[in-house]
Formats: structure tokens, sequence, C-alpha cells
């Protein structure tokens, strides 16, 4: 049977990765599912979650008032399971935040210290034509989306968590930790008619076949 994508839904933009996840099972047939994830019965049949973007204060409020808080912790702390974060994801699956942490309580995978809202507020939100031919092949103009979007200050395991893209002014946005776990500041899932990104992911994390 074919493994099954988790998009936690419980807060943020989850119906956008669903469309690029299907786009993608489409276009290239893979033998993959997509589900939404608001309950531990959801999360239990799958391989791989998604973790999106939204806000990391309410998601983590939902996620201890639904009882799911436990049940995420056990999910992406599973070496056998494939974790993306993207933005507010970042946050929630970081071990550390430097700033407006009080309500947040993380799940503690990602061994960073995240600083959230690192590019201002709202108003100061853009998108960026990034270069990911390092890892994703010939993909050198990525429409890239950042929203209020955290950075990764620290890395506080360097044998663990390699940078996977760093932007000119040294900060760095994306990462992966061991062979399982994604982690994105940025919204690749907001790329319009794009989903090499998601594509990757599924080829690299899920599939296991790059
Ligand atoms: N676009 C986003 O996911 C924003 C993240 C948000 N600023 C937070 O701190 O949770």
């Amino acid at each position: 049977m074919g493994k099954c994508v988790g998009i936690l839904a419980l807060q943020g933009a989850f119906i956008e990765h669903i469309q690029h996840l299907e786009k993608c099972i489409t276009e290239n047939k893979y033998d993959l599912s997509v589900t939404t994830v608001k309950t531990p019965e959801e999360l239990e049949i799958c391989d791989a979650l998604i973790i999106p973007g939204g806000e990391s204060t309410s998601m983590s409020l939902i996620a201890q008032r639904t009882g799911m808080y436990p049940h995420l912790l056990k999910f992406v702390h599973d070496p056998s399971k494939a974790i993306w974060g993207t933005c507010a994801g970042l946050i929630y699956l970081s071990k550390e935040l430097s700033n407006e942490k009080e309500l947040v309580k993380p799940l503690n995978l990602l061994k960073v210290k995240v600083k959230r809202n690192a590019f201002g507020r709202q108003a100061q939100s853009f998108i960026k034509d990034c270069d990911f031919s390092s890892f994703i092949p010939d993909c050198t103009d990525f429409p890239t989306v950042f929203i209020r979007a955290p950075v990764i200050e620290t890395i506080l395991d360097p044998q663990e968590v390699l940078p996977l893209y760093t932007l000119d002014n040294g900060l760095i946005v994306a990462a992966t930790q061991g062979k399982n776990i994604l982690a994105t500041s940025f919204h690749p899932e907001l790329a319009e008619n794009d989903s090499r990104f998601h594509d990757w992911f599924i080829k690299k994390f899920v599939l296991k076949q790059l």
C-alpha cells in the first residue's frame, strides 16, 4: 500500500499544501495519498507530516487544547517519519525560540534556535526568486514567499542540522536535520502553479528516491 502524507490542519495554510501534493501525485503517478490531520486517528495512518505556515502561537494553543500535542510530539520524534515545517511550522518544530515564546510550547525536534518575525511585520513580507539548484535540479528561479517569516538564528547541533538555503545577508531560511526532517522559513505552498519544491520533498523525504 502506498504511503500517506498528512498535513496538520489545526490552523494555517494547509489547503495550499494539499493542492500542490495532489498535483505532484497526479502528474507523476506517485503511489501516495494525502490527508488533513486534526485527530490522533488521522495522524496514525500517516508516514509523513507537513506542519504548515500560519501562527505558531495559535497552532500551539490549539494542539494543547485539543489534546493533539502528545500525539504530535511522539510522531515527529519517530525517525521513520518524514517531517516538513513551513514558516510557523518551522517555529513549532524547533527546540528554542529567541523571542515571542511565551505562549508557544514547541515540539522540541529541530535542533535550532529560531527568531520569529525576523523580517518585521506583515507589511515587510516579500517574494524573491531564489536559486535552489544546489538541491533541486535546474530550479534556479523559485518564487519564494516570505510572510512574517522566522529565521534560524543558531544551529544548536551542527552535526545533525545542515543549512539548506541562506540568503545573501547570511540569514539561514531552510535547513535539514538527519535524512527525514526539513524546515523552511518561507512558503513553497504559496508559489502559484509551481510544485517543484513539493515534488522534491516527496522524492527526497517521503519516497527516499534521491
Ligand atoms: N507565515 C507564517 O507562518 C508566519 C509565522 C508567524 N509569524 C509566527 O510567528 O508564527
